[in-house]
């Protein structure tokens, strides 16, 4: 029994999180704010095997950019075998990690969501989507690794998270844009964890402000403008980060800050592409990524 899934990655431009619930379940936690899923991301497959003397009854290895933990990976493979009598089997887990971990662009959220799928598909457990999202969603918040982007990458595009919550609860509102390119270039990593734990209390107001703003002009220049004020108001930006900021818009580029990372991006018609280009080129110390937006979401692949 073997299965592939994919998920893109998915950049946060402001967010206001939803922390509090009566019942504390985790589907309904989460935040609303605003972002977009990209081409590239994290394809998980997964091998079921009978288990012969292995200590354990799994394995996880991570291709491509590696991470210092595997708890997101183990919540999800956990809650599957809560589903079933699968003692007797070994799970071969392979992330393959096509964007650097720790950056903002939501890795821990694209291999749990990723391992959901997969892992549906290779024990035939025939979940419901939303329940194989819920399942990535609390995967994430329990670990604290991230608060929103499990909703965001099942729906995938560029997005509105509406309400707060797990796929089933939350809900997005997707823009249409005209065809854009990404470009990106990640300085370096900010641990979303640390910041869950330690600084959320204190940023809450404007993310909520922001969403409402974005409804009304849904606009993707004008959602990297805010992108950049919430990256100020919740203090992320570094000098390098403003130095950059402050050469594209001499040259009228707009761009954002991904959350939570030493990461800019910016959405551009095509025709800007090589204008970005050379000025992130000025960057060496930086990895630069191009891309553009992935509209299906996270799925299953079969091939
Ligand atoms: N199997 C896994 N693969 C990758 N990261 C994992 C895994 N399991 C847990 N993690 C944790 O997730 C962390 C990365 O999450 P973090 O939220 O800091 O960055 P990100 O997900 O790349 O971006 P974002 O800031 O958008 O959430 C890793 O440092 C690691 O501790
Ligand atoms: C908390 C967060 C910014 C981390 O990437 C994201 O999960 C979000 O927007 O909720």
């Amino acid at each position: 029994m073997e299965a592939k899934a994919f998920c893109p990655a998915h950049i946060t431009g402001f967010f206001k999180a939803h922390l509090e619930d009566p019942q504390r379940n985790l589907e309904n936690l989460g935040s609303m704010g605003a972002g977009f899923s990209i081409k590239q991301g994290v394809t998980t497959r997964v091998k079921i095997d009978t288990k012969n003397d292995q200590q354990s009854n799994f394995c996880i290895i991570a291709k491509g950019y590696q991470s210092d933990k595997t708890d997101v990976s183990e919540y999800v493979l956990n809650e599957f075998l809560k589903l079933g009598e699968f003692s007797d089997k070994f799970f071969d887990i392979e992330h393959e990690i096509l964007i650097p971990v720790g950056y903002g662009l939501g890795s821990s959220s694209a291999v749990a969501l990723s391992l959901s799928y997969a892992l549906d598909q290779a024990l035939n457990t025939k979940l419901d989507k939303i329940k194989i999202g819920q399942i990535a969603h609390n995967a994430e918040v329990n670990c604290k690794t991230g608060l929103g982007d499990v909703l965001a990458s099942y729906h995938g595009g560029f997005e509105i998270r509406v309400k707060a919550g797990a796929p089933g609860i939350g809900s997005v509102e997707k823009i249409i844009t005209d065809k854009i390119v990404i470009m990106m270039i990640c300085f370096s990593p900010i641990s979303t964890n640390k910041f869950i734990k330690e600084r959320l209390p204190q940023i809450n107001g404007l993310g909520g402000k922001m969403v409402n703003k974005l409804l009304e002009s849904k606009n993707y220049e004008h959602f990297q403008d805010m992108s950049l004020e919430f990256a100020k108001y919740v203090d992320v930006m570094t000098p390098r980060m403003q130095k950059l900021v402050d050469e594209l818009s001499q040259k009228d580029i707009k761009c954002g800050i991904a959350l939570f990372g030493e990461t800019v991006f910016s959405m551009i018609p095509k025709e800007k592409e090589n204008d970005v280009l050379e000025i992130l080129q000025k960057y060496p110390e930086g990895s630069i990524i191009k891309s553009e937006l992935d509209d299906q979401g996270a799925r299953v692949l079969f091939n």
